[in-house]
Order: C-alpha cells, then sequence, then structure tokens
C-alpha cells in the first residue's frame, strides 16, 4: 500500500533570475512494507527528490500525497505537524544535539509532541531497545561511535512511530561494520510495516533494498534488481 504519492510532480528552483529544474515530472509511489534506494551522481536531484517525500518542499507542479493528504494545500503549520507525526529523518552527520545525552536526543520529537512523562520515558526505552543501544543511553554524542550515533539517530527517527523514515547518505560516515548493522536496522523498519526510503552513492546498499530508483540530471528511473548494479 502506497503512503507517498507523487504525480507528475517537479521541482523548479528560481533565484533571481535564474531557474534551476531540480526534478523533472516525476511519478513515483512509496509504500510501506518496502525499503527503497534513491541512488544517482551529485547534483542528480536525490536530496530534492527526498525532501518532496519529506514533506520539506512543495513540488512547484504536480501533486503529492502523503498519507492520503494533499500536501500542496496544506499550511506550514499543517506540514510540520505531518512531518513530526507521520515521518523520521536520518542523515549523514547523525544531526544529534551534542549537549543531550543519547535517551534524551531520542526522547526529543516525543517532547514536541507533548506526550506524558510516563509514555515519553515508555517510548524512548522501547526505542533504544529497538536498535540495542539501552546499555549506552546515558552518553553523550561524542562519546559514541559513529555507527552508534547513528542508531541513537535512528532511535529518534522511529520513536514517534512513523509510517514513514528517510534516509539522507546514513551510511557515507561509517566503516564496513557499523554500516551493516544500521542497515539491518533500516530493513527491519520496512520488515515492521514501514516506508524506508535511502538516498546513497554506496553500492554496498543495493542488498538491503527491495527497490531502487535512478535519479540522473533529474529525471527518475526505475532499475530492476538485475540492474542495481551501480554502475560497477
Ligand atoms: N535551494 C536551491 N536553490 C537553487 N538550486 C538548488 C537548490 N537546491 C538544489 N538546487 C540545485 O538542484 C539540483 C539538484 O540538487 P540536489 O541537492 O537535489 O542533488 P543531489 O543529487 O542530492 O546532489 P548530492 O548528491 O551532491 O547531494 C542541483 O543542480 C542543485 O544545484
Amino acid at each position: 500500500m502506497s503512503i507517498v504519492e507523487l504525480s507528475e510532480a517537479n521541482k523548479i528552483y528560481r533565484t533571481g533570475d535564474q531557474m534551476v529544474t531540480a526534478l523533472d515530472k516525476t511519478s513515483l509511489a512509496l509504500n510501506l512494507g518496502e525499503l527503497l534506494l534513491i541512488i544517482g551522481p551529485s547534483g542528480s536531484g536525490k536530496t530534492t527528490l527526498l525532501s518532496l517525500l519529506g514533506c520539506l518542499i512543495n513540488p512547484t507542479e504536480g501533486r503529492l500525497l502523503v498519507d492520503g493528504r494533499e500536501v500542496n494545500t496544506l499550511s506550514a503549520n499543517a506540514m510540520a505537524a505531518l512531518r513530526l507525526n507521520t515521518i523520521g529523518f536520518v542523515f549523514q552527520q547523525f544531526n544529534l544535539l551534542s549537549p543531550l545525552t543519547a535517551e534524551q536526543n531520542v526522547a526529543f520529537p516525543l517532547k514536541m509532541q507533548k506526550l506524558s512523562s510516563n509514555e515519553i520515558s515508555r517510548k524512548t526505552r522501547e526505542a533504544l531497545e529497538k536498535v540495542k543501544m539501552t546499555h549506552r543511553r546515558k552518553n553523550l554524542p561524542r562519546t559514541l561511535s559513529g555507527g552508534e550515533q547513528q542508531r541513537i539517530a535512528i532511535a529518534r527517527a522511529l520513536v514517534t512511530n512513523p509510517k514513514i523514515v528517510l534516509c539522507d547518505e546514513p551510511t557515507a560516515s561509517l566503516d564496513k561494520d557499523s554500516l551493516a548493522i544500521v542497515m539491518e536496522e533500516l530493513r527491519l523498519l520496512a520488515i515492521d510495516g514501514k516506508a524506508v526510503a535511502v538516498v546513497t552513492h554506496d553500492p554496498r546498499l543495493q542488498k538491503y533494498a527491495d527497490r531502487a530508483v535512478e535519479v540522473n540530471n533529474g529525471k527518475v528511473i526505475p532499475l530492476n534488481k538485475q540492474s542495481m548494479d551501480f554502475g560497477r
């Protein structure tokens, strides 16, 4: 079942009198229960596509439906609420808040949702258990390895039980072992029924994906499993 649907949607950035078509007209669905890889060269439009799927930007033309809601018609506040309740984000640089402990970072979105302290403790504990980081919950981010920080970032992304998890180069700063652990976590989220999309340059991620698309010069091209060779 699709949870995000782009139909004939494009993105044109205007700076001064310059226009850049970052994404050509695209129709793409992201389904619950799948891990979708988004690959392609630098500057091809991958982040723009992920930003559309994540309701961070509106399409210039065309439609974007997220969890049954037409995003173009939402106010900025309604878009922010949709992001907070429906979407979890994971970034290359983890983006953890450095003065906060691991568990305080995970609890942060729940505080924004204004849940009771009991609910916050319970959900935070469950999210930390899911990524097997309970034993490091009192640590500050700088005392954790890159892989551990990314697992905390994943716990923070899933603590609100979002239907959609979007990741921008989540393994780019990680070694081989941490990459495998992080991708296994993301794979489990898809098996759990969430829709997971991962932007990457990394050919090693292909084995974790159900489906892949390539973005090239603003065009989104579906890849079948056999052709997912990432140019090798
Ligand atoms: N806010 C913006 N204003 C103007 N142009 C932009 C903006 N954001 C992106 N672009 C342009 O849109 C095109 C696509 O950019 P995008 O960041 O989506 O590519 P990408 O595939 O994610 O690149 P990378 O892999 O290097 O992060 C590029 O030509 C970029 O310069």
